[in-house]
């Protein structure tokens, strides 16, 4: 099973001395407030960035020298942003997600990048996928509940119906180990506790899978540990129960939240304070 590790992890200003191991098996909820450094992080554990200080390792791995197809056989990431201005249609940006599987991409990168012409690639459509990718592809966007939009572009999509779409990519790709900045933002309520529910399910399965979340009560729900951004580094790491406790989160958010077990089902509630009277 997959394990990242940070280990004294340091960027500029933004975050420091960050000490965490994540494991397979787990959904990770990865809370705080707005500019706690939720996307620097899942910056670094992606590789994308480099930290100042200290390692981010994947299975005793320097992520950052991962090169890119070895990242994404290992590794899916799914930015916070959306992806409003892709060319092309659903079928061919989910298609993407086997970039790093299909030996002739790989061949045509190599070849481009040897002729320092990498910007190209991004300018080529997917083709010519074998038989399995193709099969993964098509399964992805039936999980996303996208096949009647398969053929649109990704432009004339609403912003969940993209959101979707980016998390088919994401399955498509066939990764042990996610990184998912905000995943369910876009998203209605029903499409919220699918996607979570997907998410648990696959965690369970053996996959590390992390989320930047805000909201609390489904992060308190569906995700199996948390680990809680303040003050630039790790304030909080435990289990749904141990962070979300009522003193931690007013540090934390600078308002009285309420966490208790509801009576009925016996799952940990997150209230926040009612409207205050005028
Ligand atoms: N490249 C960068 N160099 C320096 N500072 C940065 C850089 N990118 C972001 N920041 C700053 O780092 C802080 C953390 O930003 P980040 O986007 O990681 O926060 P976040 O926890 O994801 O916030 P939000 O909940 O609003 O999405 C912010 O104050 C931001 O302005």
């Amino acid at each position: 099973m997959p394990e990242l590790r940070m280990e004294g992890v340091s960027f500029h200003n933004v975050l420091r001395d960050i000490t965490v191991a994540w494991s397979g098996g787990s959904l990770i909820g990865l809370i705080g407030p707005n500019g706690a450094g939720k996307s620097t992080l899942m910056r670094l554990a992606a590789g994308i960035w480099v930290p100042t200080g200290g390692r981010v390792t994947l299975d005793s791995r320097d992520v950052h020298r991962l090169n890119p197809l070895q990242r994404a056989r290992h590794l899916t990431y799914l930015p916070q942003q959306t992806f409003h201005d892709v060319a092309y249609t659903v079928r061919e940006f989910v298609a993407m997600g086997r970039f790093a599987h299909r030996k002739h991409w790989q061949e045509r990168v190599h070849a481009l990048r040897a002729a320092g012409r990498r910007a190209a690639v991004q300018g080529r459509g997917p083709g010519g996928a074998s038989g399995t990718s193709r099969q993964l592809v098509e399964d992805a966007i039936a999980a996303m509940e996208l096949a009647p939009l398969a053929d649109v572009p990704l432009a004339q999509l609403s912003g969940g119906e993209r959101q979707r779409a980016a998390i088919a990519r994401c399955l498509a790709q066939g990764c042990d180990t996610w990184l998912l900045d905000e995943p369910i933002s876009n998203l209605d309520p029903y499409y919220q506790w699918d996607i979570l529910r997907r998410l648990r399910a696959m965690a369970e399965d053996g996959r590390l899978i992390v989320i930047a979340i805000h909201h609390l009560e489904l992060a308190a729900q569906f995700c199996t540990e948390l680990t809680l951004l303040h003050h630039r580094t790790v304030f909080a790491h435990g289990s749904p129960e141990e962070v979300l406790r009522e003193d931690v989160l007013a540090a934390a958010f600078r308002l009285p939240i309420r966490t208790f077990r509801d009576p009925h089902t016996g799952v940990l509630r997150v209230s926040l304070p009612p409207r205050p009277a005028r």
